[in-house]
């Protein structure tokens, strides 16, 4: 990464002109922030801007908020349907958006920067609250956001950056980047970042800002939240970069948008219907701040495009001066002619005076192209092309044959031996170039397909890891790391199964926690989240390896005991017990603990949930007895 230099950072600080929130959106985001924050309150705050409750109101009424027909009318019926974090995300891209529509720089498209940054905002929202890595509503800032530092240089260095502008398009980010760093020696997502740090955002979020246009810069584990994040960035850019620019709707850009969307674990129906979604809240908030937008776009082109697989190898053009052509003849005359015809047009040439030779050449140095006279000394064409053919890299070239007998004979034999195509005598440089050219597209074909087979093959991996981790997630319980009750039913009756074959006892623990609501009614749900943690952390260091501890529920476990008849499993009910008892946790007045019941596998019992049920009988005596105990 660049440094970004301390004076250019001193000067857009220090710059008057500089974006930022205005006061009122301040008031209002500070609001929000507090969740006990009276709707009373908030009321007050915003009624004081017109505009804003114009666009509150006509959000709330909008049909992507669903207000169920019943036109909305007062600021009160607007905060109710749209919630906090909608009414915060409105507040910093209302004052945002009206604060910067002009500025400076005549060669700065302010109002296309700020509809791009939407559509980022609302794709990176969508991104994250489907990859859960972030709220929405941050998720949404660090959106409008990423692209801060391009403002930033286009309102403090309006001529210089005018002039960059000048020779690159947004379009070409490498070029402009590049521009930017030869110029400022950063850029802008660099300095960018540096703003946001400036502003508070937290790493985990600026680190994304600064390397989502490059996200392979960013070592972070496969998996992690800051390596969703960047992804996700690069993702909420091409859905923007989709939505905005016609330009960039290319089947590069189609397998960009693939590989970003694995990398999050979206697949393609999901992709298509995230970007729909994003497309139709773009025109909405667009809308409702007076920016403009292109022309729909409907994404399922996206879906046709990936299935359309000969498109993605068709998007570059042959180039001669990439293919190298072996040209066999042995008339030194007639080759140097052909030679001086084939690297005119840009083609690189190798040359041999017959089929032996040639394998030798073709061999040592393999070329693309092999174009080889028929008849020849020591080794004649047809014979080379059949030994050139047999090995791994001949079988790849392209070959063309030189001959004079065009009968149908004299071609099939050609064929037969493995010739692409042949050139009839006498040589012209048009219809040698015209079948070249052919030859060109056929390789850059076959390369594409190579190409996008290992890249399918690279997103496939890719999808196969996310998708062991979404399994791994669907079967833990996110607050204490625990197996969830998902995972204890099936392990459960794994574990019944298994005590059946081998006719071994099988027992479980229901346990529950005592007084927990109060501990939240008294002290609040974090401090109730963090008893699940402490309570959760000693069950699983209390019982013996084999037994799994298993958070099926509010304040509730299971313990399952294989090997472990009725004695054995109170015995490890009881140790429990003492142990949460010495953390001495305080509920109030009381003391916080677990009551459990223990129910051992038996002859009667059905099925496995015969076995829990017969646990939770016993939990409850246990509760009914007092609490503390285990029945
Ligand atoms: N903090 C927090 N509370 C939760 C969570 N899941 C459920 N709860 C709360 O846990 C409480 C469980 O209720 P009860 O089991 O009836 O409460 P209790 O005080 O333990 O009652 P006894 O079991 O009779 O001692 C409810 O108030 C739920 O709202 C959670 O993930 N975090």
């Amino acid at each position: 990464m660049n440094m970004v230099k301390a004076d250019l950072l001193a000067s857009i600080r220090s710059s008057p002109d500089l974006p930022s929130p205005n006061e009122f959106a301040r008031r209002v985001i500070r609001l929000t922030q507090d969740d006990k924050v009276s709707y009373a309150l908030l009321e007050e705050t915003i009624r004081v801007d017109p505009a804003f409750v114009a666009r509150l109101i006509k959000l709330a009424n909008s049909a992507w908020q669903g207000s169920g027909g019943r036109p909305v009318v007062s600021v009160k019926g607007a905060l109710q349907i749209l919630g906090l974090p909608a009414i915060r995300n409105l507040a910093l891209g209302f004052s945002l958006l009206s604060g910067y529509r002009k500025g400076p720089c005549p060669q700065f498209d302010y109002q296309g920067f700020w509809s791009r940054s939407l559509a980022l905002a609302l794709a990176f929202q969508a991104i994250s609250s489907r990859a859960r890595a972030a709220p929405s509503d941050e998720a949404f800032s660090v959106g409008l956001l990423v692209n801060i530092g391009a403002l930033a240089l286009a309102t403090v260095f309006p001529e210089p950056y005018g002039h960059i502008l000048a020779q690159a398009t947004l379009a070409n980010k490498g070029k402009l980047a590049e521009l930017e760093i030869a110029r400022f020696g950063c850029h802008q997502w660099e300095l960018g970042a540096e703003l946001l740090t400036g502003w508070g955002l937290p790493k985990i979020y600026v680190d994304p800002v600064c390397f989502h246009q490059h996200p392979e810069a960013d070592l972070s584990p496969v998996g992690s939240r800051p390596y969703v994040l960047t992804r996700g960035l690069a993702l909420a850019a091409t859905i923007a970069d989709l939505l905005l620019d016609p330009a960039s709707r290319t089947p590069e850009k189609v397998l960009e948008l693939y590989r970003h969307g694995a990398r999050v674990s979206l697949e393609s129906a999901e992709l298509v219907a995230l970007g729909k979604q994003v497309a139709t809240d773009w025109h909405e908030w667009a809308n409702s701040f007076g920016l403009r937008t292109s022309t729909a776009f409907d994404f399922s082109w996206v879906e046709q495009v990936a299935a359309d697989a000969t498109l993605l190898s068709q998007s570059a053009p042959e180039d001669p001066a990439s293919l190298r052509v072996l040209l066999v003849d042995d008339e030194r005359s007639s080759r140097m002619y052909l030679k001086q015809v084939l690297q005119e047009a840009g083609y690189k040439v190798m040359e041999a005076e017959n089929g032996r030779q040639a394998l030798a050449a073709a061999l040592e140095n393999p070329p693309d192209i092999v174009v080889t006279d028929w008849v020849m000394p020591v080794m004649d064409g047809i014979d080379m092309i059949k030994q050139l053919r047999k090995t791994p890299t001949g079988a790849a070239q392209y070959i063309l044959v030189i001959t004079a007998q065009t009968d149908e004979d004299h071609l099939v034999q050609a064929f037969d031996a493995g010739t692409n195509d042949f050139i009839p005598k006498p040589v012209t440089p048009r219809v040698l170039l015209a079948r070249l050219k052919a030859g060109a597209r056929s390789i850059h074909l076959q390369r594409e397909t190579e190409k996008n087979y290992r890249e399918l093959q690279d997103i496939a991996a890719e999808l196969s890891e996310s998708n062991r981790r979404l399994q791994e997630m669907s079967v833990t319980d996110v607050l204490t790391g625990c197996p969830n009750r998902r995972y204890a039913l099936e392990r459960l009756q794994q574990e019944w199964s298994g005590s059946t074959r081998r006719q071994h006892p099988l027992s479980c623990l229901v346990v529950d926690i005592d007084w927990f609501k109060e501990i939240n009614d008294l002290y609040g749900h974090d401090r109730g989240d963090q008893v699940l943690r402490q309570v959760s952390e000693t069950l699983r260091a209390g019982v013996r390896t084999q037994d799994v501890v298993c958070r099926v529920g509010g304040d509730e476990f299971w313990v399952i005991c294989p090997d472990a008849d009725r004695v054995a499993a109170a015995a490890c009910g009881q140790r429990l017990c003492d142990a949460i008892n010495k953390l001495a946790i305080d509920a109030g007045d009381k003391r916080c603990g677990i009551s459990v019941g223990v129910a051992q596998r038996s002859e009667s019992m059905a099925d496995p949930q015969s076995l829990i049920n017969a646990a939770d009988h016993n939990l409850y005596q246990a509760k009914r007895e007092g609490r503390g105990r285990v029945k």
